[in-house]
């Protein structure tokens, strides 16, 4: 037990971001990494030029490394936006736009995870009707996933860092899922635990991992406080990485840690290169 036995991938999006997209996936080939996970790069651009995709695609497959994760369109993150599928009007819009997009660019790539982040609660909008729209937009993308051979990934936030977004528990991540399974009929929709979210809410990550290994499609870790990499915080990483293992969870775990004033590279020592191997 313990890291090494665990299948890691590094966040392209808050990780190397110190060098231009297309440098990305080969330094975390260069780190030692196989696998690799993305926010959606584009983030005023839903459905972008095909030579942009085709020059992203070819920077992952010439590094060498597997896209394992990818979120859909999601606004600016990490801020000001968290997501777009539940704001009515043009971000909606955009959020179905991109759900093709998004799912040919990681199936070209034999990527099995989608992320759809929710967005915010909009002052004026009726909670209830950004609902509505977010489940009609989640079943359409968990119809995308799916024809990809893909899950579609749910995230809970945390409430202090993202104070308008809905979903900051892990059991409301899973009810979502849950509910998105039962619309879509597809049994796909799966929830994302980041780790470092759920502990900046103050859940009890042991029983959470306990009580929801089973349904979770996909983990993101940094450590806390302060969203850096593991052992710069308190969070007993290992341990809880190992309770996953025993409680059956064996997919990825993806990097999702700032570098600090570090060069991204440097941030790894705590990580057996085995670990970072995994394709
Ligand atoms: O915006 C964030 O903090 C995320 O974790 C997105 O995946």
């Amino acid at each position: 037990m313990g890291f090494a036995d665990q299948r890691f991938d590094v966040n392209l999006s808050i990780l190397f971001t110190e060098l231009p997209l297309l440098r990305r996936p080969a330094a975390a080939a260069a780190a030692g990494f196989g696998a690799v996970e993305l926010w959606w790069p584009w983030v005023d651009t839903p459905v972008p030029d095909r030579a942009e995709l085709d020059a992203l695609r070819r920077a992952i497959e010439d590094a060498g490394v597997r896209l394992v994760g990818l979120n859909l369109y999601a606004g600016r993150l990490p801020g000001p936006d968290r997501g777009a599928l539940s704001v009515p009007g043009e971000e909606s819009a955009r959020f179905r736009a991109n759900i093709d997009a998004a799912a040919d660019f990681a199936g070209s790539l034999g990527c099995g995870a989608l992320n759809a982040l929710y967005g915010n609660r909009v002052e004026g909008a009726d909670p209830a009707a950004q609902d509505a729209l977010a489940l009609e937009n989640l079943v359409l993308a968990a119809r995308a996933a799916d024809r990809i051979g893909a899950v579609l990934l749910i995230e809970t936030l945390n409430a202090p860092e993202s104070p308008h977004y809905p979903l900051v528990t892990a059991a409301a991540g899973v009810e979502l899922a849950d509910r998105v399974d039962e619309a879509s009929g597809l049994g796909n929709a799966r929830f994302l635990m980041d780790l470092y979210h759920l502990s900046v809410n103050g859940e009890d990550l042991p029983a959470v991992i306990d009580r929801y290994a089973a349904r979770t499609g996909h983990v993101q870790i940094a450590d806390n406080p302060g969203r850096g990499a593991p052992g710069t915080g308190s969070l007993p990483l290992e341990d809880l990485l190992d309770r996953l293992r025993e409680a059956g969870y064996d997919g990825w775990v993806g990097l999702e840690y700032k570098p600090g004033d570090r060069p991204s590279a440097q941030t790894f020592d705590w990580l057996p290169a085995a670990a970072r191997a995994a394709r």
